[in-house]
């Protein structure tokens, strides 16, 4: 591995059955950039986190160094939100799995600027950006180096989407961390990452912004022209 990497991937293939999701896929991460991952419904976004985190099988090499720490803020998490539990029992039975004391739930809660208030609402009646912020506290617990988010802002309003992204922004400069940001907004991604890896039917691409966010790239990719706005100061400009 190249020195300055923090992630190196060669040849990862990931298959369900006879069906390869991900083929022969080659890329470097260098420590402290942030990746955003793109491409079309079903394209293997998902499928690719979860094999960096060596959640499903896979062939290839993916070669973190030995003492990254790695974080994850799933799309949604499959437990029925009606089930009586406070948002401060989520952290603290999180806490309590990763064998941390219960002063780290309060730093958490702080670094994403969650209330008291917040701590004791039931998770059933939370906004999606308050239970967002909820995963995201989960994912800090464990103290990463490495945050790997999937669609942090489904389901987000416009303003709850900016709340999260700055909080997303300020943890990465107070904390030095390097980020993976699974993403359909494509202005957020050309904002927010330095590195862009397109998955598609076709050769998947990686590169700055500049040279994936073209409307060639997108077009071939997504099999249909993409159009995105860059947020600048309070109007909205669109690219192509
Ligand atoms: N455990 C699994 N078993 C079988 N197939 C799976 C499994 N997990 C994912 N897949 C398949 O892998 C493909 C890619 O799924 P993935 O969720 O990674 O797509 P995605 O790019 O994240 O899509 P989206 O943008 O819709 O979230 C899909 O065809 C999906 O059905």
């Amino acid at each position: 591995m190249n020195r300055d990497n923090l992630l190196s991937v060669r040849n990862l293939t990931v298959a369900f059955g006879d069906h390869a999701v991900i083929r022969d896929l080659s890329f470097d991460i260098p420590s402290g950039d942030t990746l955003a991952i793109i491409g079309p419904n079903g394209s293997g976004k998902t499928v690719l986190l979860k094999a960096l985190l060596h959640l499903v099988p896979y062939e290839g090499v993916i070669l973190w160094p030995s003492h990254v720490r790695l974080g994850y803020v799933p799309q949604k998490i499959s437990a029925d939100r009606q089930i009586p539990l406070l948002v401060r029992d989520l952290l603290e039975a999180k806490a309590h799995y990763l064998k941390l004391p219960r002063g780290n739930i309060q730093d958490v809660a702080d670094q994403v600027g969650m209330t008291t208030e917040l701590m004791e609402t039931s998770i059933g009646i939370v906004s999606g950006g308050q239970f967002q912020k909820l995963l995201i506290a989960m994912a800090l617990l464990g103290k990463p180096t490495v945050l790997l988010f999937d669609e942090p802002t489904a389901s987000l309003d416009e303003l709850e989407e900016e709340r999260i992204y700055e909080l997303v922004e300020n943890l990465k400069t107070q904390w030095g961390l390097t980020i993976l940001l699974v993403s359909h907004d494509l202005s957020v991604v050309h904002r927010s990452a330095n590195l862009v890896l397109c998955l598609s039917k076709g050769a998947p691409c990686i590169g700055t912004p500049d040279k994936i966010l073209t409307q060639d790239v997108l077009t071939a990719a997504y099999a249909a022209p993409q159009q995105y706005y860059m947020h600048r100061d309070s109007h909205r400009e669109p690219q192509s």
